[in-house]
């Protein structure tokens, strides 16, 4: 939800710390993800991005030693790793993405995913952490499914008990197509310093993104010090346990940063 944006914000106001999962209150307007994030002694949230795999701590490391990141590329969904990956084995969309739900991979409506907007709500946090002042409006977004199966027209129970099996022969073209090529899709996000992208592309076999797997997440980013090679974060980007994890971790940074009462 983006509901709690104001809650947050009086929280650190008061001084408390906050640790967040959810992208949504990093992605609204730009005044409150500057107003929350400059409480950098209050506020961690990892996970918003890559679960518990450390993309953000990275990304501010880099930043923070006055080398300019000038790109980020990389697949930042474990639903849509997962979904490719399996499609690649020939087995059906619709049958892999309520496997991904279960497995605890998908937001809680998978079109959320599918729509490619959790991947550019990552991929706003990375640009706004990179001092971009821009909104999901700058970002250009792919989705997955047309608008007919979208949340306004059907119920999260419809689209995945009837809407997403609609979509089973159009994605399997594409993936025979993208094979015929020695190809394989990914849904790929790149930010660079003229713009954000995140959609669906045919990338070889034998490439980073190719040979991903699973729910594995793979974020590469170049910088003046990991120009021509670029310092590459990959593991699990989705599940409960990596992203409990990822919450943890933030909280006893949190608590590190505040001296023990003798
Ligand atoms: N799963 C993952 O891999 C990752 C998830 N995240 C983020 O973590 C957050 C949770 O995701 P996830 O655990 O997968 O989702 P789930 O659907 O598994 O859990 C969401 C939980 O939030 C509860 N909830 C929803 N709305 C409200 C509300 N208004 N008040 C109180 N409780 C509420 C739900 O309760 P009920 O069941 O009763 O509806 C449910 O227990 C999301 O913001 C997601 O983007 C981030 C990184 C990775
Ligand atoms: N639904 C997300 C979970 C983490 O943010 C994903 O699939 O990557």
């Amino acid at each position: 939800t983006y509901d709690t944006v104001g809650v947050l914000k009086d929280a650190v106001d008061h001084g408390c710390c906050v640790v967040l999962a959810n992208k949504k209150p990093l992605t609204c307007a730009y005044e409150d993800f500057k107003k929350l994030t400059s409480h950098f002694r209050q506020i961690r949230f990892e996970s918003t991005v890559g679960a518990g795999l450390p993309v953000i701590a990275s990304v501010t490391r880099i930043i923070a030693s006055g080398d300019p990141v000038s790109r980020i590329v990389g697949s930042l969904s474990g639903t849509l790793g997962y979904v490719m990956s399996e499609l690649e084995d020939g087995n059906f969309f619709s049958e892999v993405v309520k496997t991904a739900k279960a497995l605890g991979y998908t937001e809680p409506d998978p079109r959320d995913d599918l729509s490619g907007m959790d991947v550019a709500r990552k991929a706003l946090i990375l640009a706004r952490l990179l001092g971009q002042q821009i909104s999901m409006e700058n970002i250009n977004v792919e989705s997955l499914y047309p608008s007919e199966l979208g949340p306004e027209v059907m119920s999260t129970t419809d689209f995945l008990e009837s809407g997403l099996a609609k979509l089973d022969e159009t994605i399997e073209e594409k993936v025979k197509a993208a094979s015929l090529r020695g190809n394989v899709l990914r849904y790929v996000c790149v930010i660079g310093n003229t713009g954000c992208q995140v959609g669906l592309q045919e990338v070889p076999k034998d490439s980073a993104l190719g040979r991903l797997r699973g729910s594995d997440n793979v974020v590469e980013i170049y910088s003046r010090c990991y120009e021509s090679s670029p310092l590459v974060i990959q593991g699990a980007g989705a599940g409960n346990d990596t992203t409990a994890a990822g919450v943890l971790a933030d909280i006893i940074d949190l608590q590190d940063l505040f001296q023990a009462r003798p």
